[in-house]
């Protein structure tokens, strides 16, 4: 079977595998060995390795199945001596007296030494043969023992998402409660920060990462094995500069999402808001495509983009819905409505093309970037001297930023700086360059 990761690299995952058993990480060193052995199935060692895991964490059917294999991949009597030795161990737990006399045999056959073999003689007469013989104070331990000890999450108990598996998608993040529109959904720190995302950074940033970080990682979805482990899981996985984050890596996209990244760049945190209420049980989703790639573009460009990025074909509510071409018509129209834009000169027009641009935004189930058009009809109102009106589109370019990077994101604050002194020269340089007007009749249909 071939072996699919880079000889170093896995010499690299080994080390760091055997770094967490001798700190008795053990279920670390198993997700660790889990991960080599799926990708470089035919080496013994690694069987063996973990078939040791495995018994330390009292995994006892695992730990025999793995040493089995190890006896049919090792050739050397050293690897099998050892093979043996662990089997027998496991099956005595299991209660197989006569399959663990046989691997004691088969230790002292292969050149295991005889004083570990009486201990262990001593070990299989004194235990039980059934399940029957167990004492009662035994039975709990024995219920604890097949428990699933595998958890390899932080769990924040105040968390408002939970991850789980979400159809068709792999895993994803679901709210545990009732959200509303401009609700922070997560602050989280990345865990392979990158400042510069060249393969060599890329590949540095995992190489410092402790055991138990390198096995979250690798847990995570890898869309590109083709260009190398750790370039492939950062590649799918870092959404801003923020590098890879754990929990924010969990959330799936859609073209219509309810949820928005935020890169905070004072904090260095990954910030996701909530768009809409989200209910709670709902999936949370947010876009992996940004601004006008994915308001401005129809499905196909949409589809053409994630798949090539990220490998999949888009199943969002919007890309699925059977009326997708109603929806590429406006999607198409507000990018038009963004081209043309800086080539209109009459302010009634403008205005009148940037209500309807998000009033095509919303109507297709699009909760985020109003700010992009309001910004631009700010200044077009303050052009032309029309100070409530310039007030009326800072006010929503303001009150969208906050909700949807946070009040404190440099974006709003720049807008609340402009909302303050909304008739400074300064916030307006181009105040007052055309005659006098009043826009005051032309403003969004509803609180949008
Ligand atoms: C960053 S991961 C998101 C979490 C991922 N579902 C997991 O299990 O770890 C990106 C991957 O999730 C899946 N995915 C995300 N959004 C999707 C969507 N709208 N349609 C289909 N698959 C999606 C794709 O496999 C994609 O490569």
């Amino acid at each position: 079977m071939p072996n699919r990761l880079d000889p170093a690299i896995g010499i690299f995952l080994k080390a760091k595998a055997d770094e967490a058993f001798n700190k008795n990480d053990f279920v670390v060193a198993l997700s660790l060995y889990t991960f080599i052995i799926n990708n470089d199935p035919g080496n013994g060692i690694h069987h063996l390795n973990r078939s040791l895991t495995n018994l330390r964490l009292q995994r006892w059917s695992d730990a025999t199945k793995d040493a089995t294999k190890a006896l049919e991949l090792c050739e050397e009597k050293v690897h099998k001596a050892k093979a043996h030795f662990r089997r027998c161990q496991a099956r005595r737990e299991l209660y197989d007296i006569s399959g663990a006399n046989e691997d004691l045999e088969a230790f002292l056959l292969n050149g295991g030494a005889p004083k570990t073999a009486s201990v262990e003689a001593q070990k299989l007469k004194a235990a039980p043969r059934s399940v029957n013989e167990i004492v009662l104070e035994d039975v709990t331990d024995v219920a604890d023992l097949f428990s699933n000890t595998l958890d390899l999450a932080d769990n924040t108990p105040d968390a408002v998402y939970e991850i789980r598996p979400s159809s068709g998608k792999g895993l994803g993040a679901f709210a545990v409660k009732r959200l509303q529109r401009g609700d922070l959904i997560l602050a989280e720190n990345p865990i392979v920060p990158v400042d510069d995302p060249t393969p060599y950074n890329i590949v540095k940033g995992f190489k410092q990462l402790s055991p138990k970080n390198l096995a979250r990682c690798l847990l995570l979805h890898n869309a590109h094995p083709e260009i190398g482990l750790f370039e492939g899981i950062y590649n799918t996985n870092a959404f801003s500069q923020a590098g890879v984050v754990l929990d924010v890596a969990r959330f799936n996209h859609s073209c219509s999402p309810n949820a928005r990244y935020s890169y905070h760049e004072p904090s260095k945190q990954e910030r996701i808001f909530a768009l809409t209420d989200i209910a709670e049980g709902e999936q949370i989703y947010v876009s992996y495509l940004q601004s006008r790639n994915v308001y401005a573009s129809p499905r196909s460009k949409r589809r053409q983009t994630l798949s090539s990025r990220y490998d999949f074909c888009c199943q969002c509510t919007a890309c699925d819905d059977a009326n997708f071409e109603e929806s590429d018509r406006r999607r198409q129209e507000i990018g038009m409505i963004w081209e043309s834009l800086p080539m209109m000169i009459d302010g009634r027009k403008i205005l009148m093309s940037v209500v309807r641009a998000i009033t095509l935004m919303r109507e297709d189930g699009y909760f985020g970037d109003g700010d992009d058009f309001a910004v631009d009809a700010a200044a077009i109102c303050a052009g032309y001297s029309d100070w409530a009106s310039c007030e009326y589109w800072a006010k929503f370019a303001y009150e969208n930023r906050a909700a949807e990077f946070g009040a404190d994101h440099p974006h709003a604050e720049r807008s609340r700086q402009i909302l303050d002194k909304p008739r400074s020269r300064e916030n307006h340089p181009q105040a007052g360059l055309f005659p006098g007007r009043t826009f005051r009749d032309i403003r969004l249909p509803r609180r949008m």
